[in-house]
């Protein structure tokens, strides 16, 4: 049987803008304000799985959520009809602006999913993430369970868990904090959860949260019945939380038996090195950055690590795909020259443009989540949520005729827009074969 690691990715949402909502984050903070382009972002993403389509690899899609999202202001006892509702929270714009973001095209925090090959009852299991340090993102598990419910069907292949409850003492960010190693991916592999803290403990090194939990991440190996010899924990290093590396991701990527990531990435590097080791036996190939080649604040900056490291079928060596700024840091260039150089398992690098994305702290690796399926597994997805020549067309085209090219935080009271996302979604439901999805549909 063939089994394919299939990258979900999230469409940018019609609300797409910059709104300064993630502490921590810092191209988040650093473009607050900024005039966002909607349209050129769903467009950017759009062209990205183009790319990696045209690569020969499986592609997948997850649609954006309903934004501004009308059941959060409802729970907080707005009342009325959906215009009088927002008009009313429009008087409290901190408010609209978080239950407005379209923060939900970031699929690697979705959920975290175990392949079949790795799970005790041999089903592949999902856990959509809690996202409870961000109450922008703490909106989004609800409909991001609901999504992966209808796409990968509950049953003998499928397996589904409740986001992880315990709030902030169980902050769980998905799939941006764990990485697997596997000698192909239809074999056995390890999973590596890596959390930013300890849920009962203060940390007085942090300056910017840390976003995962030890205990959510052992949780979900549990719920996901994982290999205690096949799993293992790290801690993220102060300094790379400090430096803006609010996800494991922004310093680490993994794919096959490949572990690329910064020598500062992690509290312990000689004990996770011993782990993995142990865990996987021979042939674990750490690619490790050395801080003197590329510091950390040109890591955050080019997020260089945030980049999809895939297996292109034809070619030996793996291949990078890199965000657009890789180019503007001279010391991520110099050092991706000499990588190629090296004879290494990284052998070629592809640079793709997803600035509207990346200036909200989201790079290619962000925007898509994996998932390992078989030929068998795909034949058994509940909607048309694996791309082709004609569904990406139809997407370009949805996407023209739905977006805007400009939008403001201060845009976002507006009722007009409210409007515009929900005929946007609505017809994309019909485009993906989702059924009835979103509250506003029921
Ligand atoms: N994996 C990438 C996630 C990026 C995301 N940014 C945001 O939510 C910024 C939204 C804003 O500031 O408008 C986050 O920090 O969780």
């Amino acid at each position: 049987m063939r089994y394919h690691e299939v990258n979900f990715d999230g469409l940018v949402g019609p609300t797409h803008n910059y709104a300064g909502l993630s502490y921590g984050n810092v191209a988040s903070a650093s473009n607050k304000g900024r005039v966002a382009n909607p349209r050129e972002g769903v467009l950017q993403g759009l062209a990205k799985m183009r790319h990696l389509m045209s690569l020969g690899l499986v592609q997948g899609v997850l649609p954006p959520h309903e934004r501004p999202h009308l059941p959060t202001l409802r729970a907080l006892g707005f009342q009325g009809r959906d215009a009088e509702i927002l008009s009313a929270a429009a008087r409290h714009p901190a408010l609209l602006v978080n239950v407005t973001s379209a923060a939900t095209m970031w699929t690697a925090n979705a959920a975290t999913v175990s392949p079949a090959p790795d799970t005790a009852d041999g089903r592949i299991h999902f856990t959509p993430a809690n996202l409870a340090a961000m109450f922008h993102r703490a909106i989004e598990p609800d409909t991001t369970a609901a999504v992966l419910r209808r796409i990968f069907p509950e049953g003998d292949r499928f397996a589904h868990h409740d986001p992880l409850i315990g709030g902030h003492h169980m902050g769980d960010e998905g799939a941006a904090n764990h990485c697997r190693f596997s000698d192909g991916y239809g074999a056995p592999g390890v999973a590596l959860f890596v959390y930013g803290r300890n849920a009962f403990e203060t940390d007085r090194d942090l300056s910017y949260p840390g976003r995962q939990t030890r205990e959510a991440s052992e949780a979900i190996a549990r719920q996901h019945g994982l290999d205690p010899s096949r799993t293992v924990f790290a801690r993220q290093s102060a300094k790379a939380i400090n430096a803006g590396a609010f996800h494991n991701d922004v310093v680490a990527v993994s794919n096959g038996p490949v572990f690329f990531h910064h020598e500062e990435a992690f509290a312990d590097p000689d004990g996770l090195g011993r782990d993995l080791n142990a865990a996987y036996g021979d042939g674990l190939q750490c690619v490790t950055v050395p801080a003197d080649r590329v510091g950390l604040q040109d890591a955050v900056t080019s997020y260089l690590f945030n980049s999809q490291l895939v297996s292109v079928p034809g070619r030996e060596r793996m291949t990078l795909i890199l965000p657009g700024e890789v180019n503007e840091t001279p010391a991520v260039k110099d050092y991706l020259d000499d990588l190629i150089a090296s004879g290494g398992p990284i052998g070629h690098c592809e640079i793709l443009d997803v600035r509207q994305s990346m200036r909200n702290g989201g790079g290619p690796a962000c925007l898509r989540l994996r998932v390992v399926l078989s030929e068998d597994d795909l034949k058994a997805l509940g909607a048309q949520a694996i791309l082709d020549a004609d569904c990406i067309e139809q997407l370009e085209a949805w996407a023209h005729r739905h977006y805007r090219d400009r939008l403001l935080p201060e845009d976002l009271g507006d009722p007009a827009l409210m409007e515009e996302g929900m005929a946007a979604l609505d017809d994309l439901t019909g485009i993906l074969g989702l059924g009835s999805l979103y509250a506003f549909q029921k």
